[in-house]
């Protein structure tokens, strides 16, 4: 430590995420200022203080957790939205949480997201925080060319998407971490191939409980969609979210694509798995509205209604429309003079006094 200290005067903070809140007492040891980056959002941040009151008072059993009942003074969040996680018990989960909402000694918080877009969530973390609060995002809307994917891209997909017509792909993928079994797979399949809309599907390899990766598609399957559907095991999204041909993105609701589909005016299917992704899947449907959520079994039916409803319904009309909308508020945001640049600015002159 003393010899990285000696070393590199350069260093002038650390910028930590929040999961490894432990960082801190590394800078404090190094005599460095730290600053928190929250990657999620801010409406996420807030609901995590629902979940640690109603489990501190006693009122969360796990019924109580499957609740359709609205949160009292969080709306719009049911019970059944609070970011409980897949990986660990609610006591964990919620030590976890607790920890990474300290803000400690470090000398500013920095949020992954736009101020129009989160403003009243924003405005109650920016009453409790001690500390500068800096919105700069979307953060890959600042730092294009940095690719920060672990796997390979198959950019062949865009080749594919250039043949297609305007807004009438739905593009599908569920995220780094979520897994599926097999028979949620083939009720995907069928669901998509049943909505006889172009759709390009993402299948992580092992993202597909008990194969590899495409194994365990139906049979027929491939016959039935022919040249209408194109698979890959990971694709550029940010390139495929801006492409032209994508009308509508079936999603996790991760807050990376979350940012990215309202970034691109691209409406959702919301299909939350864990932790976040439920209360991003609930802004998106019931107040940003451009997103429509698919709540229980996936079924082909309830698939290809939805795929249906997105992408050719009036309603779906309506949600692409409030997201191109959303689209020209992020760009406003991240221009000259727009908050999350100015946002940005601000944070490098912080920066830079240390
Ligand atoms: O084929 C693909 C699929 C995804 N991505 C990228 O992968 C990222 C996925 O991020 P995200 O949507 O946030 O999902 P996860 O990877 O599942 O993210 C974890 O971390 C997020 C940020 O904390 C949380 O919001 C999520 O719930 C949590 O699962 C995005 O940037 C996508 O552009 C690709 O580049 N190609």
């Amino acid at each position: 430590m003393e010899q990285l200290k000696a070393q590199d005067e350069m260093i002038s903070c650390i910028i930590y995420d929040e999961i490894l809140y432990f960082a801190e007492s590394v800078a404090n040891r190094l005599e460095l200022p730290s600053i928190i980056l929250r990657p999620a959002g801010a409406n996420f941040f807030i609901s995590r203080s629902a979940l640690l009151q109603f489990k501190d008072g006693g009122n969360l059993s796990s019924k109580g957790l499957e609740s359709e009942d609205t949160v009292p003074n969080f709306h719009p969040l049911r019970f059944k939205d609070l970011p409980l996680s897949k990986f660990g018990s609610l006591e964990t989960m919620s030590q976890l949480l607790d920890n990474a909402s300290h803000t400690r000694s470090s000398s500013a918080v920095i949020f992954n997201t736009m101020d129009f877009l989160e403003q009243p969530s924003l405005a109650k973390i920016e009453q409790r925080c001690q500390v500068p609060l800096f919105c700069i995002g979307p953060l890959y809307k600042f730092a294009p060319a940095l690719s920060s994917s672990l796997l390979k891209e198959d950019i062949s997909c865009i080749t594919w998407l250039d043949k297609q017509t305007k807004n009438s792909v739905i593009y599908v993928s569920l995220g780094s971490l979520t897994l599926i079994d097999e028979s949620e797979l083939a009720e995907m399949a069928w669901g998509l191939a049943n909505s006889k809309q172009p759709f390009l599907w993402v299948v992580r390899p092992g993202s597909v409980c008990g194969s590899d990766w495409l194994e365990s598609l139906p049979e027929g399957f491939k016959e039935s969609i022919g040249e209408r559907g194109c698979i890959v095991k990971w694709a550029p999204q940010k390139e495929v979210l801006a492409h032209g041909s994508v009308g509508g993105f079936w999603s996790h609701c991760g807050w990376n694509s979350t940012l990215e589909s309202i970034s691109e005016g691209v409406p959702m299917i919301c299909r939350p798995n864990s932790g976040d992704q439920k209360v991003n899947a609930r802004y998106l449907s019931h107040v940003w509205k451009v997103g429509l959520e698919l709540e229980n079994e996936v079924q082909r039916g309830e698939v290809e209604r939805a795929v249906r409803r997105l992408m050719v319904d009036k309603k779906g009309m309506e949600m692409r429309d409030r997201a191109k909308d959303l689209k020209e508020k992020t760009e406003l945001c991240i221009g000259k003079g727009g908050s999350s640049y100015n946002s940005l600015n601000e944070l490098l002159k912080l920066i830079s006094s240390f």
